[in-house]
């Protein structure tokens, strides 16, 4: 089964594109950037830079040791650091610069480093027409007192498994160690501050809905495989669980069961982005989607990403270029028109 995603742009254009490689283009846009090496190599690759230059975009690397103010003048600023200190600047940057496009705004991205507040705005959506809906799994935040977790679990009314994930999300490798626990008492291993969410079987496959902007692709990737009620039963432990969904291997060519692999439906993930697009106030992120087993209709949301790997986005050159000017062309329309 192959995805319906749209492939916007066809080979003779691309040839073009690498045949003007060496044609000096004007200037339009002028990108600075600050990203982790493992970032600006993932994302920065040179069929990106080479298409930028040809349509007139230049990324330009901002020096983290001397002020903002003093690098530029850039028409946008595409950032993902972590950190105190980088926020300030970047906020402090924007107040002084408020004609440069920031992607995106810090506080908007802040919401999405508490694993519990990147999902509020889902469960405030109640996504329920558009031909599905859209749920986020039943979950609590657990702060502090580790051996009290199994009786708030029980007070909550929450049904095993459950995944314990990190509350903070701060891109470091261990606030992406998650465990699977099949029995409440074993939580009590468990390090707080932690989210402790209702594992939903839904067949091992994982919908990653990346937004840029207005556009979204969507790309199937394998994900945890069901829990029966036999293994339930059985199991008394806490897993850690590999990061199966980050892993390069797409399941878009898999020969999968269409009743898990269906994409979900269009008009739905249009109503999703937009809602959130709005109510986040971001234009870069990803949405990790499933399928409840045994229901067509019936997705739950579980992780929401700032800037995600576009790396790994079919065709992300040209929809991220393109994306690019299209802020360009906005400002334009917004600027007054100046008496001749
Ligand atoms: O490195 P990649 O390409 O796997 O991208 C990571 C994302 O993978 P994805 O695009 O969803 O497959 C990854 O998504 P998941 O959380 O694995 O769903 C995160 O966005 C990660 O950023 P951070 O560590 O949370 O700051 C992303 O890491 P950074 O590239 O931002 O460091
Ligand atoms: N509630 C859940 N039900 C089923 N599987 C889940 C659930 N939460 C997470 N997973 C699985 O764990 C993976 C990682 O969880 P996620 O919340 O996306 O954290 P991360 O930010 O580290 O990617 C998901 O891609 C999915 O495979
Ligand atoms: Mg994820
Ligand atoms: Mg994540």
């Amino acid at each position: 089964m192959r995805l319906n995603g749209e492939i916007s742009h066809k080979e003779d254009e691309e040839d073009e594109e690498e045949k003007q490689s060496g044609v000096l283009q004007p200037e339009r846009l002028v990108v600075g950037y600050a990203l982790t090496s493992k970032k600006k190599k993932s994302f920065l690759q040179p069929k990106l830079e080479i298409l930028a230059r040809n349509k007139g975009i230049s990324f330009v690397a901002i020096d983290q040791n001397r002020p903002l103010s003093d690098q530029g003048p850039f028409d946008v600023v595409l950032h993902k650091l972590s950190g105190m200190e980088w926020c300030k600047i970047i906020e402090d940057y924007r107040q002084k610069h408020p004609e440069v496009t920031i992607l995106d705004p810090p506080d908007a991205i802040k919401h999405l480093h508490n694993r519990q507040s990147m999902l509020q705005d889902v469960a405030d959506l109640n996504l329920s027409d558009c031909n599905g809906k859209v749920r986020v799994p039943r979950q609590m935040v657990i702060t502090k007192d580790s051996l009290s977790i199994p009786d708030q679990v029980f007070e909550a009314g929450l049904k095993l498994p459950l995944v314990a994930k990190p509350l903070v999300v701060d891109g470091s490798a261990k606030s992406h160690e998650l465990f699977l626990a099949y029995d409440r008492f074993s939580l009590s291993e468990l390090e707080p501050p932690m989210l402790l969410q209702e594992f939903v079987n839904h067949g091992g496959v994982l919908f990653k809905i990346y937004i840029i902007g207005e556009t979204i692709k969507v790309v199937r990737r394998f994900s945890l495989p069901n829990v029966s009620k036999r293994e339930l039963a059985k199991v008394v432990s806490v897993f850690r669980f590999p990061r199966v969904s980050s892993a390069a291997a797409s399941a878009d060519d898999a020969d999968l069961d269409p009743g898990i692999a269906e994409l979900p439906p269009r008009p739905l993930l249009e109503r999703l982005a937009r809602e959130l697009r709005h109510r986040l106030g971001l234009r870069l992120f990803n949405i990790d989607m499933i399928r409840e087993h045994g229901m067509r209709d019936v997705f739950y949301v579980i992780d929401i990403n700032y800037f995600p790997g576009y790396g790994k986005m079919p065709d992300y050159e040209h929809i991220f270029t393109d994306f690019l000017l299209s802020l360009e062309q906005s400002k334009c329309r917004k600027r007054p028109a100046t008496a001749a």
